[in-house]
């Protein structure tokens, strides 16, 4: 299995070598050279399976000889080991044909954990093997950081540093990312969004002395492993509701569009899915793109909603490289016309994209209603990136075929919001109770890259 850059001159490289590398050393993002299928047979036999032997059977194809079988096994069931639910991502029914799937069940409460639990594993496999030490930088709009720092926390070989936008994430979120000990975990609070932290994370990888300098990793979804991670789960919950022989759909909360080019592979590699939904809250440009009016950046809107509030959506690069043929040239010129504002898709590319994707939008009043009437038509209290998914999942859904909805984090990382909804200020879980008062450790930086570096190279362990 090899991986090549969407901008098309970068090396091809081997898993192992794509999940050190993170970003390509021509500005891409690795994707697989083909992506490989499995037979109807093969996905019918995931039926009934543990979350864990789902993951190595759908994974494997992707990892070629990069660790043996036994020790892929190995590495996943350390991954999920701490989740707090048996299934890991468990299926609740919210209406007639309409599912949610909660993916917050892993130790820092949001889908994250599925990729970078297995990929704190991954590194530090690969790492011991060959002697080496990294520095991870990460940019997060809040959920991304957590996870990351709680998978490589405390580790030897790997210094963590997290850009989080100062101000814009959440408080529970913030505190994850501050109040660890560990010497190695570096939390730091930008003067600007989520995009300045994202485009100095990239602008750090183009900079090949700083990088090699530093031995740069990155853990966000950059990194081909973090996507591959995510398609598992689109496997094991269209299975539990009849896949291969019935098609599911899923809406998908979006920010990045991580998650949903999971979801895309997963239909690539011959999982039945129908419709794959993109849904935005009020920073809509990928619904606004999707709908044929280009991808072109405006201000960003803080929203109740924080970890999707994004404008430059970093896999849809990979979704336009096949949109565009698989020509790498073609998306470079689109990334270059995306730093001067913005682009407009050309007519196939558009036809391309419709074809995969359908999406919606949630306004910040549509996101609150959507909380406090789910729990009124069922149990589920949902966090505002869930409901943003609800919403659009009940607008566009077909009554005919179930519609999966991602459930990305659990309400308790946004408590503010979820009671202005609902009236429940919902509790952090027992193990996180005196998050509050943890002592927080945080250096507040400017938007200014090499101030970011500067730090970055005097705290790294020597
Ligand atoms: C809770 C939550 N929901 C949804 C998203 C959007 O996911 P993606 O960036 O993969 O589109 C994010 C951020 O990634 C998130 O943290
Ligand atoms: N919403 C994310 C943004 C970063 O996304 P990633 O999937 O590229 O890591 C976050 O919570 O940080």
């Amino acid at each position: 299995m090899k991986y090549i850059s969407t901008r098309g001159t970068a090396p091809e490289l081997s898993f192992e070598e794509a999940m050190l590398t993170g970003l390509a050393r021509d500005g891409g993002l690795y994707v697989p050279a083909e992506v490989p299928r499995m037979t109807a047979a093969e996905i019918a036999a995931l039926a009934g399976l543990s979350y864990e032997e789902t993951a190595f059977r759908v994974m494997r194809p992707f990892v070629g000889d990069t660790f043996n079988d036994e020790d892929f096994r190995a590495i996943i069931a350390r991954a999920y080991d701490g989740f707090g639910h048996a299934a890991r991502a468990p299926l609740v029914q919210l209406a007639p044909n309409h599912f949610l799937l909660e993916l917050f069940h892993g130790p820092t409460l949001a889908f994250k954990d599925f990729a970078m639990q297995l990929i704190g594993q991954l590194f530090q496999a690969a790492l011991e093997r060959s002697g080496d030490r990294v520095t991870i930088v990460g940019a997060t709009s809040g959920d991304t950081g957590s996870a990351a720092i709680e998978a490589f926390k405390g580790l030897s070989n790997v210094d963590v540093f997290i850009l989080f936008p100062h101000g814009r994430v959440s408080e529970v979120q913030r505190r994850q990312m501050t109040t660890p000990t560990e010497s190695n975990v570096h939390a730091l609070a930008v003067d600007g969004d989520f995009d300045d932290c994202q485009a100095a994370l990239k602008d750090m990888f183009n900079d090949f002395q700083f990088r090699d300098g530093v031995r740069l990793a990155g853990v966000n979804s950059i990194n081909w492993a973090r996507v591959l991670a995510q398609v598992v789960y689109y496997f094991s919950a269209a299975v539990s509701l009849g896949a291969p022989d019935r098609k599911v759909s899923f809406t998908v909360p979006t920010g990045n569009f991580g998650d949903i080019f999971a979801g895309y592979i997963a239909k690539g590699m011959g999982l039945p899915i129908d419709r794959l939904v993109v849904a935005t809250n009020q920073n809509d440009i990928l619904h606004r793109c999707l709908s044929g009016q280009g991808y072109h950046k405006g201000p960003t809107h803080p929203s109740i909603s924080p970890s999707m509030d994004i404008q430059i959506s970093s896999n849809f690069e990979r979704v336009l490289f096949d949109a565009y043929g698989r020509d790498g040239a073609a998306v470079a010129q689109l990334m270059a016309e995306l730093n001067a504002g913005g682009f407009d898709v050309s007519q196939g590319a558009m036809e391309f994209l419709q074809e995969q994707f359908d999406s919606g939008r949630a306004s910040e009043a549509e996101t609150l209603a959507a909380i406090s009437e789910t729990l009124r038509d069922s149990t589920e209290l949902l966090c505002p990136h869930s409901a943003v998914g609800v919403k659009v999942a009940r607008e566009l859904r077909n009554p005919e075929v179930p519609m999966i909805t991602l459930a990305t984090a659990h309400p308790a990382k946004f408590p503010a919001a979820v009671q202005k909804a609902s009236g429940i200020h919902p509790p952090l879980p027992p193990r996180m109770s005196d998050l509050y008062e943890r002592p927080e450790r945080v250096h507040r930086i400017a938007n200014d890259l090499d101030a970011m570096k500067d730090y970055i190279r005097g705290h790294i362990a020597k």
